[in-house]
């Protein structure tokens, strides 16, 4: 068994869509990034990864080449799923967390976990999402911006368990 760490932060920008575990989340603000700036997933990607010790997002997916430019992070992490099923690794469950001051995103919960275990070939149960807020401190309190942070544990696919 093994265990890996995924954080990414990225910052509130006017005229894009706020896209988290892979629900557009309704909100006057979006996420700047490269791809949709989904910063729940980039880190369950980070940790997944991590864990396997296969580098990061930023390695696999280069914010330099255009093919990445919009794109669904769920695209890609069905593409890490994928790497590393290729490496006999298989996913044992996931735990995240979304820090955001604002907006809620209890209600939509539930269906990121949903998303990203599709995407995993998982069940929900193995992908948890929790969030909180800062109680008003630092960037995500000053609401410039969401982190989230992630780990994974992954089995090799011989030894599910
Ligand atoms: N962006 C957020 C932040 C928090 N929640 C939910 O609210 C609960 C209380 O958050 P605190 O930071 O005050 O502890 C938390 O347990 C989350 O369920 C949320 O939905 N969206
Ligand atoms: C996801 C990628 C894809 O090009 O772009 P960004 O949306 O900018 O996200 P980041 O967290 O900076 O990770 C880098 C890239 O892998």
């Amino acid at each position: 068994m093994r265990v890996g760490i995924g954080y990414d932060v990225h910052s509130f920008v006017e005229g894009r869509p706020l896209i988290l575990g892979g629900v557009k989340v309704p909100y006057h603000l979006g996420l700047k990034g490269h791809s949709d700036a989904d910063v729940l997933v980039h880190a369950v990607m980070d940790a997944l990864l991590g864990a396997a010790g296969c580098g990061d997002i930023g390695k696999h997916f280069p914010d330099t080449d255009p093919q990445y430019r919009g794109i669904s992070s769920l695209v890609l992490l069905k593409d890490v799923i994928a790497h590393l099923n290729n490496l006999q690794w298989v996913v044992g469950n996931v735990d995240a967390v979304v820090i955001a001051q604002a907006p809620k995103i209890a209600p939509y919960i539930e269906q990121m976990r949903v998303n990203m275990a599709r995407e995993m070939g998982v069940a929900t149960n193995l992908v948890s999402v929790k969030a909180t807020t800062t109680e008003g401190l630092g960037f995500a309190g000053r609401g410039e911006g969401i982190s989230a942070q992630a780990v994974a544990c992954i089995y090799p696919a011989t030894n599910p368990r």
